[in-house]
C-alpha cells in the first residue's frame, strides 16, 4: 500500500519551493580529470541579499558574543585587542621603516646625517618589533585557554538541543542537524578573521595613500595597487563556489575498489580463494582503462589556467611601478624618494596577500554566518506533538484506574519512517483494543511491523495518518514527558551506557540513580548480580569507558615499561550478549521502582539468554503486572503466548488475526502457521522430521 497522502497544500508548498529554488540557481556540470564537477551559481545572490544575510546574522553573532564574554571575559578582551592589533600591524611596521628609511636616505643624498632623528627612529622600531612579538606571545598563550572555555559553553549549548530533540528529529537524515561545537568555534575565527583582514586593507590603503605624496603622485600607489587587485580578482579558485564534486570515473573507482584488498580485511578471503593473481590483473585492465585521465586533486587542476596570458598580464603589470618610477627619475629627480619606492612595493604585496584573504574569505564568511543560524536551538522543533494534559489526569485517578494500566484504541492508524523510501508502509491501517492492565502478545515474521507498533504505543513516534487515543484521550493531548514516563521499554538493542554498571542500572530511575539498595535489588530481579559480583570493580565496572591516549616510538620494544603502562591505560572490560541483556533488564526493573510506569513495552529482550535467564525474566516481568499494561514482542511461541488476554499476528504492517491462542489456533490461519513451525519438532519424530516439508 502507498504511503499515506500528503495534503494538497502541503504538496503545492512543496512544489512551490522548489520552483522558487529551480529559478533561483543554476547548475553547470563538467568534468576535471576523473572528478564530475557541479557548480551552483547562485544568481539571486547580490550584494543587497549577502547584506540582508549579514544583517540577520548580526543578533546572533552578538548573543554568541556576549555568551563568550560571559564564559572567558579576561581572554575574550585579549583575543579582541591581538585581532585589532593584527589589523593595524603592517601599517604601523611600515610607516616606521619608511620614517627610518627616508632618514638614511636623506642623509645619503645630503650627506648630513641626523643622529637624534634615526636613534628615534630605530628605537621605534625596535620597540615596535618588541611589542609585535609580545602581541604574538599573547595571542598563542591566550588562544588555546579562550578555545577550550567557548567549545565548553558551546558544548553544553548543543548538548542542550540534541537532548532535547524526540527520537524522530534526531534520526530524520533530511533534517538539518546542530552543529558541533569544532564548527562553531570555527565561524567564530573565521567571522574575526575577515573583519581583521577588512581592517587590515583599509590600513594598508591609508599608509600607501599618505606614503604616494613622497612619491609624486597617487598615480604611482594607484600604480602599486593594480597587480595585487587584478591578480586576487582573477584568481580560478574552486575555494569561491559553490559545488558538489564526485569521481564518476569507472575504472578509476574499480581500482580504488581493488587497492583494499590489501589492507588486510580481506586477508583470509585472499588466500584461501587464492584471489591475488586475480586482483593484481583486474587492477591492471582497470588502470589500462584509465588512460590518461588525470587523478591529480580537484583543486590543483582548477586552480590551473588554461592559457599563460592571465599570468604574463598581470606579471606586466607589476611592472607599471618601476616604468614610472623611471620617467619620474629622467622627469624630476629631485622629488621621488626610493624609500618610499621600496615600502609601497612592499605595502602592495601585503596588500595583494590581504585582498586575495578577503575574496577567498567572502565564503567563509557566508559559511560562518550559516553556522551561527544553526547555533540558535528554537531552530529545531520537535515531531512529536506535545499536549498540556498531564498523564495520569489527577482528579480522575480512582484507585481502581491507576491499578489497571493504560488502555489503548488505534484507529486505521498508518505509518512511514521518516526518510524512508520504502514503498510500502511500516505499519497500514492498524487498528486494535489494548485493555487497561492486559498482557498483549505481538507475534509476526521478520519486518512485519512489530517493533514499529511498540514504538508507536510508546508515543516515540507519531503515526502518519489515523488516531490514537490513551485512557480514552487522544493520544496528541498529553503531555509527551509523562507518558514516556509513564512507559517502561525493554528492548532488543542492549545499549549498555559508558558509564559504570551501577549508573547503567540506576538511570532506569534517574531520580535515584545512586540508590545502591534498589541498584542491586533491580539486577537480582534482572538476573545480572550474580555475573557482576564476578567482576573485578563489581557495580563499578564501566564496560565502554573513555580512553584516549597513544604512544610513539615504543612498539618495537614491547618490555619497555612505557610499554606496560601503555596497555594498562587500555585496558577494557567486556560482557557477553546475554549478560548485557541482563543488564538492560535490570535497568527496567529499576524503573518500575519509580512507581509511576503503568505501560511497560518488551519487545524481544531475551534473544541471547540463556533458558533459565529467559524464564527468570519473563517470571519477573510478569511479577510486576500490577499497575500495568504488558505488550510482548516475541518469536517464541510459549507460556507468554499461552497466558496472553490478546495475542496479535501481523504481516505487512497489518493486523491480519487477533484473539487468544487458543481461538487463533482454531483459524488455522497465519498464527498456528507460525506455532506450528515451532511445535512440529517437539511433536515429530526424528524420521517424520527428516521426510517433511516444513523447513528446519
Ligand atoms: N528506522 C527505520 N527506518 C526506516 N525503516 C524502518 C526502520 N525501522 C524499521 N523499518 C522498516 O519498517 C518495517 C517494519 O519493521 P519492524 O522493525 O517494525 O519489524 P519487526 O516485525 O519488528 O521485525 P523483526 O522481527 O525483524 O524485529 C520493515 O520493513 C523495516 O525495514
Amino acid at each position: 500500500m502507498a504511503k499515506p497522502q500528503q495534503s494538497v497544500s502541503e504538496e503545492q508548498k512543496s512544489n512551490e519551493s522548489k520552483n522558487e529554488a529551480d529559478t533561483k540557481f543554476t547548475l553547470h556540470e563538467s568534468q576535471v580529470g576523473i572528478w564530475k564537477l557541479v557548480v551552483g551559481n547562485n544568481v539571486a545572490t547580490n550584494l543587497f541579499t549577502e547584506a540582508k544575510a549579514v544583517k540577520e546574522a548580526v543578533p546572533l553573532f552578538l548573543v554568541l558574543v556576549a555568551n563568550i564574554y560571559a564564559a572567558a571575559p579576561y581572554q575574550f578582551l585579549m583575543f579582541t585587542l591581538c585581532q585589532l592589533w593584527y589589523g593595524i600591524e603592517d601599517a604601523i611596521q611600515m610607516h616606521i621603516s619608511s620614517t627610518l628609511l627616508h632618514k638614511i636616505e636623506l642623509g645619503l643624498s645630503t650627506k648630513t646625517v641626523d643622529v637624534n632623528g634615526l636613534a628615534w627612529s630605530l628605537a621605534a622600531r625596535v620597540c615596535f618589533s618588541v611589542l609585535a612579538a609580545y602581541t604574538q606571545w599573547c595571542s598563542t598563550s591566550v588562544i588555546p585557554g579562550l578555545e577550550s572555555r567557548i567549545r565548553s559553553h558551546l558544548d553544553i549549548m548543543i548538548m542542550e538541543t540534541k537532548l532535547k530533540m524526540d527520537i524522530p528529529t534526531s534520526q530524520n537524515a533530511n533534517k538539518e542537524q546542530p552543529v558541533s561545537s569544532d564548527e562553531a568555534w570555527c565561524s567564530v575565527k573565521r567571522i574575526s578573521s575577515f573583519s581583521t583582514e577588512m581592517f587590515r586593507v583599509v590600513s594598508q590603503l591609508a599608509l600607501m595613500y599618505k606614503l604616494s605624496h613622497t612619491t609624486g603622485s597617487p598615480l604611482f600607489a594607484l600604480l602599486c595597487i593594480t597587480k595585487p587587485m587584478v591578480s586576487s580578482l582573477s584568481q580560478t579558485s574552486l575555494w569561491r563556489k559553490r559545488f558538489v564534486a564526485y569521481v564518476n570515473n569507472e575504472p578509476y573507482k574499480r581500482m580504488k575498489a581493488l587497492e583494499e584488498f590489501t589492507d588486510g580485511s580481506f586477508q583470509q578471503d585472499v588466500v584461501s580463494y587464492g584471489l591475488r593473481d586475480w586482483v593484481i590483473s583486474q587492477y591492471r585492465q582497470a588502470f589500462y582503462a584509465l588512460g590518461n585521465v588525470s587523478v591529480a586533486n580537484l583543486f590543483e587542476q582548477c586552480g590551473q589556467r588554461q592559457t599563460p596570458i592571465a599570468d604574463i598580464a598581470t606579471c606586466l603589470l607589476g611592472e607599471l611601478p618601476f616604468v614610472y618610477c623611471t620617467i619620474q627619475t629622467i622627469v624630476s629627480p629631485s622629488r621621488f624618494s626610493v624609500a618610499s619606492f621600496a615600502i609601497l612595493q612592499d605595502a602592495a604585496e601585503r596588500l595583494r596577500d590581504s585582498l586575495e584573504a578577503i575574496s577567498s574569505g567572502v565564503e567563509d564568511l557566508r559559511s560562518g554566518l550559516a553556522i551561527l543560524k544553526r547555533l540558535d536551538p528554537s531552530r529545531y522543533q520537535n515531531v512529536i506533538k506535545d499536549g498540556a494534559m498531564p498523564y495520569p489526569i489527577l482528579e480522575e485517578k480512582s484507585e481502581k484506574q491507576e491499578q489497571k494500566g493504560m488502555q489503548f484504541e488505534f484507529r486505521s492508524v498508518s505509518f512511514a519512517y521518516p526518510g524512508s523510501d520504502k514503498k510500502t508502509n511500516a505499519l497500514d491501517d492498524v487498528s486494535l483494543n489494548i485493555n487497561a492492565g492486559d498482557l498483549v502478545v505481538i507475534v509476526g515474521a521478520n519486518g512485519s511491523g512489530k517493533s514499529t507498533l511498540i514504538r508507536i504505543l510508546s508515543r516515540l513516534y507519531d503515526p502518519s495518518s489515523g488516531e490514537i487515543f490513551i485512557d480514552k484521550r487522544p493520544a496528541a493531548a498529553y503531555q509527551v514527558t509523562d507518558l514516556h514516563r509513564a512507559t517502561a521499554i525493554l528492548s532488543q538493542d542492549s545499549l549498555i551506557y559508558p558509564l559504570s554498571l551501577a549508573e547503567n542500572i540506576g538511570l532506569g530511575h534517574p531520580a535515584c540513580f545512586d540508590n545502591q539498595a534498589m541498584i542491586e535489588e533491580a539486577a537480582r530481579d534482572g538476573g545480572a548480580s550474580e555475573f557482576i559480583g564476578k567482576l573485578a570493580k563489581g557495580f563499578e565496572t564501566t564496560l565502554r569507558p573513555f580512553v584516549e591516549c597513544f604512544h610513539h616510538n615504543i612498539s618495537d620494544n614491547k618490555e619497555h615499561p612505557l610499554w606496560k603502562t601503555y596497555e594498562s591505560i587500555e585496558q577494557t572490560v567486556d560482557i557477553s550478549g546475554g549478560e548485557r541483556q541482563r543488564v538492560v533488564a535490570a535497568r527496567t526493573f529499576m524503573r518500575f521502582k519509580s512507581g509511576l510506569v503503568h505501560f511497560v513495552a518488551v519487545d524481544e529482550p531475551s534473544s541471547a539468554l540463556d533458558a533459565d535467564g529467559e524464564l527468570h525474566l519473563f517470571k519477573g516481568l510478569l511479577a510486576q503486572r500490577e499497575g500495568k499494561t504488558m505488550v510482548f514482542v516475541t518469536h517464541r511461541f510459549g507460556h507468554l503466548t499461552k497466558l496472553a488476554d490478546q495475542i496479535i499476528c501481523m504481516k505487512d504492517g497489518s493486523i491480519v488475526e487477533a484473539g487468544r491462542h487458543d481461538e487463533l489456533m482454531s483459524l488455522n490461519g497465519e498464527y498456528a502457521n507460525l506455532y506450528n513451525i515451532q511445535a512440529t519438532p517437539f511433536k515429530e519424530s526424528r524420521d517424520e522430521i527428516s521426510r517433511s516439508s516444513t523447513p528446519l
